[in-house]
């Protein structure tokens, strides 16, 4: 079977102190789909989101980004790399409007140096035009187009996820770790930030690494499912079948795990 991974987690393992919160976990993400991370609590999702990420560095083992090993890299290269992470912490601007963020997203806009700004104002126009018809462009495809000029700070909690998912928008990621999209979100706007996600995978082809405990979520987004336990993989398939396996049901989907 061919099989395209964007992330491919090879052997990795992780301690802190004598824990061992992810062990010697492979698994892989393939381009183009919406791989879901499920486990009970503790069961290491957080670190090996962190590990992908390149926040903290594996004690062992290899992270290989779209075919390339960046084990060890910090997190500003993988985003040049084309790798996001969002929703952990909302990183809206409050005193700029909806359209001025998604407008901030591009790095190396010839507009940041002022040298460039003095000997090339055309340039910079004409980039300024083009940042700017592609944030509209995000705006009208999120349907955010009512609120674009309200500040972000004075959006709503789920309103301000769909911003930083146009974020990622803007800089035309490989794949988009989301960290925890239900919480504190309303069930209409998660349903609007569901949709948009399904339609960002089909229509635009992005690929996305999701951890979620809402497993209604994870079961309309996901597939494959991967299932951690005590750092490991265990278990790997769409949510009908991982939802079926009394032995996963019974050990790791009782009421506390379902808690988010
Ligand atoms: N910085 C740290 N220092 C020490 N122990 C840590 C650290 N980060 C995580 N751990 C421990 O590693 C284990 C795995 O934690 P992790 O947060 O990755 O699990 P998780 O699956 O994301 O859990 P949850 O669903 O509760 O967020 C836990 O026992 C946790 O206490």
């Amino acid at each position: 079977m061919s099989f395209d991974a964007v992330i491919d987690v090879k052997n990795v393992s992780k301690r802190f102190g004598g824990l061992r919160a992810v062990n010697d976990c492979s698994l892989r993400v393939e381009r183009g789909s919406i791989t879901g991370l499920i486990g009970p609590n503790g069961a290491g999702k957080s670190t090996l989101f962190n590990l992908v990420a390149g926040n903290i560095v594996p004690d062992s083992g290899q992270i290989i980004f779209d075919g390339q090993d960046v084990t060890g890299l910090k997190p500003h290269q993988l985003f040049h790399r084309g790798m996001l992470r969002t929703f952990q912490i909302a990183h809206e601007f409050s005193n700029m409007t909806a359209l001025e963020n998604l407008m901030m997203v591009p790095s190396g806009q010839p507009g940041e140096s002022l040298v460039r700004t003095w000997l090339m104002p055309g340039v910079i126009k004409d980039a300024e035009r083009h940042v700017r018809q592609k944030a509209l462009d995000v705006i009208d495809f999120l349907k955010l187009g009512h609120v674009k000029h309200e500040l972000a700070g004075n959006l709503s909690g789920g309103q301000k996820k769909l911003l930083e998912l146009g974020r990622t928008m803007m800089v035309d990621a490989k794949v988009v770790l989301l960290d925890e999209v239900a919480a504190g979100v309303n069930r209409t706007l998660l349903q609007d930030l569901a949709a948009n996600i399904e339609r960002m995978n089909q229509e635009l082809g992005y690929t996305f690494f999701v951890i979620e405990h809402d497993m209604d979520l994870i079961g309309r987004l996901c597939d494959p499912v991967i299932v951690m336990a005590q750092g490991e993989k265990i278990a790997e398939g769409p949510m009908s079948e991982i939802r079926a396996n009394p032995e996963i049901i019974e050990a790791y989907f009782g009421a506390p795990v379902e808690a988010a």
